[in-house]
C-alpha cells in the first residue's frame, strides 16, 4: 500500500541527485510532506475499511491498534473485545493490518467450514512463510489462483498418502507400541513425564516419516525441533514485539538478518554446505537406507519426479511431520495429565469402565475404543479444554472480498479462529474452565452438559474447512490410546516438596505461544495396583522387542547442520 511504495520509491542515489540540484531544505520538506500525504491517504483507507469490516477498537494511522495488545496471550483480550462489541467477529489493526478475528463456534463453522473454497488460502506471512520455509511448504501456501489451488492440492494429497484417515490405522501397531513405551517410563521416572511424552508424539513421527524410532528422550531431533518449534510458536503470537510488526511493514524484513535484532534470526542466508535443507538431508538418507522399512520419505522420492517435487517441497513435507506433529501431540498429553491432577473426580468414572471393560491384565487397546464412550468423552474434554493451538494454528485468508452479517472481509484478510473463545463459551461449554467430560456425552449421562456445537467432533481444536490439521487421525487416535492408557495405569496426585507440604498446580498457567502448553508443574504419578504395575512392565517389554526393527541412527543433527565444514 501507498507506505510501502513510499519507502520503495526512495532509493538512495535519487535522494543524492535531488540534493545536489535542489538543496537538503527544499529535499528534506518534499521528503516530509511526501510522507505526511503518504501517511495521510494510508489512514483514510485504513478508516474507510474499518467502517465496513466488523467492530473493534480504533486504530492510530500506522500502528493500528498494537500498542493496544497484551504483551503476552492476546487471546483473552479478543474474546472480552467480543463480548465487549457484542459481535462474534472483531477487527484488531496490527500495524496497518485489519486482522479478523472469531470468537464463536457458529461463526467459525459459517466462514471456515460452510466457505472454505473462499477462505482456503492463507494470508502472506513474513515471520512464519517468508522468512521461514516460503510457498514451499504446504502450511503456508497461498491459494489465489488456480495454479496455487492447484499445486496446494498435490501436497495436500502427498499428505494423505503419509498421514491420511485410512494411512494411519496402518501405523497403529508401532503407535501403540510406543505409548506402551510411555507408561512403561513412568513407573521408573515418572517426573520426567514431559520427556516421555515429547519421546513418545517425535518417535511416532520418526517412524513415519523416515522408519527410525526415537528411543532416547535427549536424542537431539526431540530436543532441538521442539526448540524451534517454542521459537516459532512464541514468535508467531500478535504482540507489540517486532516480529509481528513486519507482517505490517515487511520493508523491515529486507534489512539483512545480521543488522536487524527485530528479525530474532529469522531469514537468515546462511546456506548449508550441503546445499539444500536439513529435513531433505534426513529424508534424502532414510530413503537411501535399505534397513528402513515403507516409510514416508521413500514414498516422496518415489513421487517425485510424477509431481515434480522440489527439493524445498520434499524438505516440508518431511519436516511437517515434526514441526506440525510432536510439540502439538506432547503438550495435549501434558494437558491431560494436569486436567487428571487438577480434576481428580473425573478419574472415578473412568476408572470404573475401563476397570469393567478392560481389567488389569491388559492395558486398553484400539479396539476397545467403542466401549468406553466416558473415555472417548474424556478424551474430547482434553481436546476442548486447553486446545494446543489456542488461536488455531496459522490464519486463514479470503481468496475474495466476503461479507458476514453485512460486514466486509476484504480478500487477503488475516482471518483467525480464537480457539480460546470458541471452546470458552459459556453457551456451549458452561463453566468453561472446568474439566468435565460429561459435555461429550449424550442424552442422561450427559444431563445439563450436552449443548449444540457445529460439527460432528464437538471441539475445532484441528481447524477449519480445506485446511484442516492433516494429521488429525494420527493425533486422535493416538492421544486416545496414550491417555486412556495413563487414566487405566495411573494416578495423578499432589506432589509434596520438601517440608511436606502440598504443591498445587495452577490450571491457566501456560505459556505464551501460538501452540501453548502448561509450564513445568510437579505431580506425583504412581501406579494404580500392583496387577497394574506388572502388566505396564510385561506391555513395556513386549513393546521394546516389537520396536526393535525401528532402531536407526541420523548423521543429521540440526545444530550443526548449517555450520560450514
Ligand atoms: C494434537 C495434535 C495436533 C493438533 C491440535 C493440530 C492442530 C492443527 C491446527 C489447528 C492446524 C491449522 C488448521 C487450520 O488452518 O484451519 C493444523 C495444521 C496442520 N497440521 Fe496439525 N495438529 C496436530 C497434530 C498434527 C500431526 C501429528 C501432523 C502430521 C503428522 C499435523 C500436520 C499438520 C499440517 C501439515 C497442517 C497444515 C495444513 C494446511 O495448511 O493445509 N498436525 N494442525
Amino acid at each position: 500500500m501507498a507506505i510501502e511504495q513510499l519507502f520503495q520509491a526512495l532509493p538512495l542515489h535519487y535522494a543524492q541527485h535531488g540534493i545536489s540540484k535542489f538543496g537538503t531544505v527544499d529535499v528534506i520538506l518534499s521528503v516530509l510532506v511526501t510522507l505526511v500525504v503518504g501517511i495521510l491517504a494510508d489512514y483514510v483507507w485504513m478508516l474507510y475499511l474499518r467502517s465496513k469490516m466488523p467492530p473493534g477498537p480504533f486504530p492510530l494511522p500506522i500502528v493500528g491498534n498494537t500498542y493496544h495488545l497484551p504483551d503476552n496471550k492476546p487471546w483473552y483480550y479478543f474474546e472480552e473485545l467480543s463480548k465487549k462489541y457484542r459481535s462474534p467477529l472483531v477487527t484488531v489493526w496490527i500495524g496497518r493490518n485489519p486482522t479478523v478475528w472469531i470468537n464463536d463456534a457458529w461463526t467459525a463453522n459459517e466462514l471456515l467450514d460452510k466457505r472454505a473454497g473462499i477462505y482456503c488460502s492463507r494470508p502472506r506471512m513474513l515471520v512464519f512463510a517468508e522468512l521461514g520455509a516460503g510457498q514451499s511448504n504446504l502450511v503456508n501456501m497461498i491459494t489465489h489462483t488456480q495454479a496455487e489451488r492447484d499445486r496446494f492440492r498435490v501436497l495436500r494429497k502427498i499428505t494423505h498418502h503419509g498421514v491420511g484417515i485410512q494411512q494411519v490405522k496402518r501405523y497403529r501397531d508401532f503407535q501403540n507400541d510406543e505409548s506402551k513405551v510411555v507408561a512403561y517410563s513412568m513407573l521408573t521416572t515418572p517426573d520426567d513425564y514431559v520427556a516421555h511424552f515429547e519421546r513418545y508424539a517425535t518417535s511416532v513421527v520418526s517412524i513415519i516419516g523416515f522408519g527410525r524410532r526415537v528411543g532416547d528422550p535427549k536424542d537431539p531431533i526431540i530436543t532441538e525441533v521442539i526448540q524451534v518449534m517454542h521459537h516459532a510458536a512464541a514468535l508467531n503470537v500478535p504482540g507489540k514485539t517486532f516480529p509481528m510488526l513486519m507482517e505490517t511493514f515487511p520493508i523491515l524484513a529486507k534489512v539483512p538478518t545480521e543488522y536487524a535484532p527485530w528479525k530474532y534470526g529469522l531469514g537468515s542466508k546462511r546456506k548449508s554446505h550441503r546445499g539444500h535443507d536439513f529435513y531433505y538431508s534426513l529424508a534424502q538418507e532414510a530413503n537411501e537406507n535399505p534397513d528402513h522399512p515403507d516409510c514416508y520419505s521413500k514414498l516422496l522420492f518415489q513421487e517425485q519426479s510424477k509431481y515434480n517435487l522440489t527439493i524445498k517441497e520434499i524438505a516440508g513435507l518431511a519436516g511437517n511431520l515434526f514441526g506440525a506433529g510432536s510439540d502439538t501431540s506432547s503438550s495435549t498429553l501434558i494437558t491431560a495429565i494436569l486436567a487428571m491432577r487438577a480434576f481428580p473426580e473425573t478419574l472415578i468414572p473412568a476408572w470404573e469402565e475401563l476397570d469393567r471393560v478392560v481389567g488389569h491384565g491388559r492395558s486398553p487397546a484400539f479396539d476397545d475404543d467403542k466401549d468406553l464412550p466416558y473415555m472417548r468423552a474424556f478424551v474430547k474434554e482434553v481436546f476442548r479444554w486447553r486446545s494446543v493451538a489456542i488461536i488455531g494454528g496459522q490464519p486463514h485468508a479470503p481468496i475474495q472480498d466476503d461479507y458476514y452479517n453485512g460486514y466486509l472481509i476484504p480478500k487477503s484478510t488475516w482471518v483467525q479462529g480464537n480457539v480460546w473463545a470458541i471452546h470458552h463459551n459459556e453457551r456451549e461449554f458452561p463453566d468453561p474452565d472446568r474439566f468435565e467430560p460429561k459435555r461429550f456425552l449424550k442424552g442422561a449421562d450427559a444431563g445439563e452438559w450436552e449443548r449444540p456445537f457445529p460439527g460432528e467432533r464437538g471441539y475445532m481444536t484441528f481447524g477449519w474447512g480445506r485446511r484442516v490439521c492433516s494429521g488429525m487421525a494420527l493425533a486422535e487416535q493416538g492421544t486416545w490410546l496414550t491417555v486412556a492408557r495413563l487414566v487405566w495405569g495411573f494416578r495423578v496426585g499432589p506432589a509434596v516438596d520438601k517440608m511436606g507440604r502440598v504443591v498445587d498446580v495452577d490450571i491457566f498457567d501456560y505459556t505464551n505461544g501460538l501452540n501453548w502448553r502448561p509450564e513445568p508443574f510437579k505431580v506425583k504419578i504412581t501406579p494404580r495396583c500392583e496387577e497394574i504395575r506388572r502388566t505396564i512392565v510385561k506391555e513395556g517389554d513386549q513393546a521394546l522387542a516389537d520396536l526393535q526393527k525401528f532402531e536407526g541412527e541420523t548423521k543429521y543433527r540440526m545444530s550443526t547442520f548449517y555450520q560450514k565444514k
